[in-house]
């Protein structure tokens, strides 16, 4: 069954278009990587599905339900969890309390969390603010994961970490997807990237142009839709 079914999306900034015809499909329990060199609409795919921006055209249906008309909180409620570039926390609150404010019922809560990130129990009465940058992601993936999504979405959740941090986080991403956790994941390592996805799905100036499995995106391909 699929859980995320984008068609014909059609996005703008103001005059400017940037999508121009993201199809894309998320299976309950599927991890698919969403690629595109710089600037091709990652994020904007990201953020008309949860209308942050929304589409103009186009249908976004969550378990089979249109969303792409609704309001941000209530398509969050529908359970989306996003893990936005920048991983925003509440800076002045403490660890626990970033994690507490996010919470809904499920098999995600605080003792579950803390069991995930080590780090983050440790750290659990600091401020965010006082967090490593590695730690703040952490803590942006914990939020999300706290709502208890049926469909989490990480955008650029490695960018600019130390290795040894990101491959907590992708050691992370393997216990979520074994438990079969949907997931919704850009990022630009595609050697960490292809082996946790189960499909790729590449957009090249705001439209998809290709989708298969890791193992079809011959080297070939990599270099004609993802190559500098
Ligand atoms: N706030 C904005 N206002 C106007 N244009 C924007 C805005 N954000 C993005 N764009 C444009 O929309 C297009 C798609 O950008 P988007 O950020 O979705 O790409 P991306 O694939 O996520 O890129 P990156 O890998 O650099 O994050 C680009 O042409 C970009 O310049």
């Amino acid at each position: 069954m699929k859980l995320l079914e984008i068609a014909g999306l059609e996005t703008f900034y103001g005059a400017s278009q940037a999508l121009f015809g993201v199809d894309l499909d998320v299976a309950e329990g599927e991890v698919v990587a969403l690629m595109g060199r710089n600037g091709m609409g990652k994020t904007t795919t990201i953020r008309s599905i949860l209308a942050m921006t929304p589409a103009r055209a186009g249908k976004v249906r969550l378990g089979g339900r249109e969303i792409q008309a609704m309001r941000p909180h209530r398509i969050a409620r529908l359970g989306i969890g996003l893990v936005p570039e920048g991983r925003r926390c509440f800076p002045n609150l403490t660890v626990a309390e970033n994690l507490l404010a996010a919470a809904r019922s499920g098999r995600w809560n605080l003792a579950e969390i803390n069991r995930l990130f080590p780090r983050l129990e440790e750290r659990r009465d600091q401020m965010a603010r006082t967090l490593s940058g590695g730690e703040q992601q952490m803590l942006a993936i914990g939020r999300a994961l706290m709502t208890n999504p049926r469909l989490l979405i990480l955008d650029e959740a490695t960018e600019g970490l130390a290795p040894v941090i990101r491959n907590d986080i992708w050691a992370v991403i393997r216990v979520l997807k074994a438990e079969g956790q949907s997931i919704l994941i850009v990022d630009k390592t595609l050697s960490e990237l292809l082996p946790s996805a189960d499909r790729c799905v590449v957009l090249e100036k705001g439209a998809t142009v290709w989708s298969g499995r890791p193992g079809e995106l011959t080297p070939s391909l990599q270099d004609r839709y993802l190559g500098v």
